[in-house]
């Protein structure tokens, strides 16, 4: 039996129905946007937007720098949907549904899944403004119990025990350097660790500092969950931390975060990776998909 926050198969089989029968469009990349970057998705060619208010079954953005629309539209030639505005568990939804995107995006065929967040970053050697090709995550919620993958498994989209190394594909993060060089961009570049705590308070210097000492790179309150959801129905995964604040790691400093100034530093640099995901949208093979396990629930 589901709990209340769960979903069924058919909930995402409804949706995903509702989607194709609403466009033409066929996509095999979903791309997420980040608080502030949303401009990614102005970027599609051929576009049809839906509200997420207007979708059945989807919820709703409630975070300001979050537009709330989910647009699909051709990059490079290559059909992708595009979410302009994620879901957070700190707008108190479930996980169930800050990842309920990600299986109706499997449903409807999408095999590779990009995701952008912003981020702050504990790595002594990054800046603001920095660009972090995301290496692996720690999904610290996780580690409290709390999973979009708790409950019954649903085995058509994975196992019930699904690995997680190797989640955030080696190929699609190569490829990504490669084209950062080629952009003259990589002195801005880096790679590195990931980890989601559950906000939507940032992070106090003793919290920092624990995070800085576990090896983490930047931390965001997203990301983690949709990456689970993804991998474990197969799909390939790319991600990309903006750094757009240094967090504060010592009691001398008085610099204090906030969400505006996140705003102003994704805006400082969407241009940049708007242009970064094109070009790997445009030279990634989306027919050559080696996704990490094969299941049967695409339609
Ligand atoms: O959706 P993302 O992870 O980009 O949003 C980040 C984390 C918080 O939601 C917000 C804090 O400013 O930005
Ligand atoms: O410093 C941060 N901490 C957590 N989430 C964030 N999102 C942007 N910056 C930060």
């Amino acid at each position: 039996m589901l709990s209340k926050d769960q979903i069924s198969q058919y909930d995402y089989q409804q949706t995903a129905e509702w989607l194709l029968s609403q466009t033409q469009h066929r996509p095999k990349v979903a791309i997420i946007c980040g608080s502030g970057l949303g401009l990614l998705a102005d970027g599609l060619e051929s576009q049809k937007s839906f509200k997420y208010e207007d979708i059945p079954g989807f919820p709703k953005s409630t975070v300001q720098g979050h537009a709330g629309r989910l647009v699909f539209g051709e990059l490079q030639g290559k059909a992708c949907v595009c979410m302009q505005g994620r879901f957070h568990m700190y707008e108190g939804y479930p996980l169930s549904k800050v990842t309920f995107p990600i299986r109706v995006f499997k449903l409807i065929g999408v095999e590779t899944l990009i995701v952008t967040n912003a981020a702050g970053s504990l790595a002594d050697s990054y800046h603001c403004g920095d660009i972090m090709i995301i290496k692996d995550h720690i999904n610290f919620p996780g580690f409290a119990g709390l999973n979009p993958l708790n409950g019954p498994n649903d085995d058509k989209f994975g196992p019930r025990f699904p690995p997680m190394s190797g989640a955030y594909d080696k190929g699609l993060r190569h490829l990504a350097r490669d084209i950062c060089k080629s952009m003259a961009i990589s002195e801005f570049v880096q790679e590195g660790v990931y980890c989601m705590v559950g906000g939507p308070n940032f992070e106090s210097i003793a919290e920092a500092r624990f995070l800085h000492k576990l090896g983490v790179d930047a931390v965001g309150m997203s990301t983690a969950p949709e990456v689970v959801v993804a991998s474990h129905c197969g799909m390939r995964v790319f991600g990309l931390s903006l750094i757009t604040n240094k967090v504060v790691k010592s009691y001398e400093d008085t610099e204090m975060v906030n969400h505006d100034a996140v705003l102003e530093v994704s805006k400082m640099r969407s241009e940049t990776l708007q242009s970064l995901v094109t070009e790997l949208v445009g030279r990634m093979d989306i027919n050559n998909n080696t996704a990490r396990s094969t299941n049967e629930c695409v339609q």
